[in-house]
């Protein structure tokens, strides 16, 4: 092996990248494509209080809770983050997070704007948001019904807060418009990669370049 391939990996501090979209615009296909190929990153599964789709598995897309589970893990501290959401209450269990920070690795979240100024609150240096516009309202509404598990009710009402929703755009980082879904996932794995070389998240470097300075060769002599 190379000497490249054997070289200890520099210590990095992990970060949160936050996906936020209009309901329809692509987070979720954006985030599983972003999660294939990237060990590094794991998805925080969110808990709430909307009934399952079809399709969707209790535990892997979300924890799927009553009215009264959800509000005995707010009492009892358990999310980094709550909000209500289309009639729905939707949280970010905290433990998972501060497991995968904690050894280095970086989490992904799927979550509204609310749950984004929340997160900026507490942790504003290791957050990465990206707000993903749709191209266009038609299309949005072409998503909404092709995604085929939602009524034509729930859909409208996702329309209708659409526009509000849009309106955080100036608050994030970065912002993605979803047209095609192979260069909206190579924009935000760009995003990460820019992201993971902040000097400040590599915390190893100092030790790093002090090799590489031979400054290291007398310590604890
Ligand atoms: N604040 C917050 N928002 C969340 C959380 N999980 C999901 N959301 C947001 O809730 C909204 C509705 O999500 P969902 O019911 O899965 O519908 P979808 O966005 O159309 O797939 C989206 O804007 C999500 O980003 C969470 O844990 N906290
Ligand atoms: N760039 C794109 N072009 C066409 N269809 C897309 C694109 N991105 C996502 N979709 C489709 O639009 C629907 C909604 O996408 P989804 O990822 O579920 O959105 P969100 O998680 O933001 O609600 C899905 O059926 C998905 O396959």
């Amino acid at each position: 092996m190379s000497e490249a391939e054997t070289a200890p990996a520099i210590g990095r501090r992990g970060l949160m990248l936050v996906l936020s979209s209009p309901s329809g615009a692509g987070k979720t296909t954006i985030s599983r494509a972003l999660l294939a190929g990237d060990e590094a990153l794991s998805m925080s599964v969110s808990a709430t209080t909307r009934a399952p789709r079809p399709g969707e598995v209790d535990g892997r897309d979300y924890h799927f809770l009553d009215v009264a589970a959800f509000h005995r893990m707010v009492e009892a501290g358990e999310f980094l983050e709550h909000a209500r959401v289309f009639s729905n209450f939707y949280g970010t269990p905290r433990g998972p997070v501060e497991a995968v920070l904690a050894r280095g690795g970086d989490v992904l979240f799927d979550i509204d704007w609310q749950g984004t100024q929340q997160l900026a609150q507490n942790a504003r240096a290791d957050l990465v948001s990206v707000f993903i516009l749709p191209p266009s309202l038609e299309e949005l509404h072409r998503r909404l019904s092709g995604r085929g598990q939602d009524s034509a009710e729930v859909i409208a009402e996702r329309m209708a807060k659409a526009g509000d929703e849009m309106s955080h755009w100036p608050e994030y980082d970065y912002i993605v418009v979803n047209r095609e879904v192979e260069h909206s996932v190579a924009q935000v794995r760009a995003i990460l990669a820019a992201e993971r070389l902040k000097r400040a998240r590599q915390v190893g470097l100092a030790p790093f370049v002090n090799r590489l300075r031979g400054l290291d060769r007398d310590s604890g002599g």
